[in-house]
């Protein structure tokens, strides 16, 4: 446990309670509705999934410093991450509806696909980031299991469909990697990263 506090510039309530785990002080550092989530997150043309997810941290993080001057607050490392499921060079992002979370799960069923987290901190002018990435097996699924949790909504707002920490685990076969990379920030990435701060972990 330390006594700094970080800026978490990040609205996924996973990534804050995986933080809490760590014991850190954080305080939410939210996007503004005019900064375009979406443009953001969009894919270049032959990016592979880990340099799509690693620039996309790195915007995130962009805009977050931006934002921390703008408001003038106190200093203090902001932390940013990103996730992405991929099956080789494909990339699968968050499902539009319960359709599209169907369309990928059946992608997902009866495979191993990989799931990648970035993560990037700044304080001042210093920068560092992390890669997580992990393998993921799924068990065989019937249409109607498909069709069951694609229609529980636990999949919207999720890269790949899924929460291996919610009901997907039914599912999940095995995992090799980090389970907290899975659901959205590597905690020992994390904490290695949170050390070069100077934090106490
Ligand atoms: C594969 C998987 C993903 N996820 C989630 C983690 C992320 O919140 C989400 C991927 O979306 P991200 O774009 O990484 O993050 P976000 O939009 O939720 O939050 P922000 O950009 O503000 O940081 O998918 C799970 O919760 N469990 C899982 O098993």
């Amino acid at each position: 446990m330390s006594d700094l506090f970080i800026y978490l510039a990040s609205q996924s309530p996973r990534r804050a309670q995986l933080l809490g785990q760590l014991g850190v002080r954080h305080e939410l550092l939210l996007a503004t509705p005019d900064e375009d989530a979406e443009a953001l997150e969009a894919v270049w043309p032959g990016e592979s999934p880990s340099a799509y997810v690693q620039r996309v941290t790195g915007l995130k993080l962009d805009a977050a410093v931006t934002r921390h001057r703008r408001l003038g607050l106190p200093p203090a490392p902001i932390l940013c991450a990103d996730t992405t499921v991929a099956f080789g060079r494909t990339i699968l992002g968050k499902p539009e509806d319960a359709r599209d979370a169907e369309r990928m799960l059946a992608q997902l069923a009866g495979r191993t696909h990989r799931v990648l987290t970035a993560v990037a901190v700044q304080q001042g002018r210093r920068r560092h980031a992390a890669l997580s990435v992990s393998r993921v097996r799924f068990a065989p699924m019937t249409r109607a299991q498909i069709a069951g949790y694609a229609a529980s909504g636990e999949p919207l707002g999720k890269a790949g469909a899924y929460g291996i920490q919610g009901a997907a685990a039914a599912f999940v076969e095995h995992i090799s990697g980090s389970y907290s990379g899975i659901m959205g920030l590597p905690l020992f990435e994390t904490a290695t990263l949170l050390r070069q701060f100077g934090l106490k972990l």
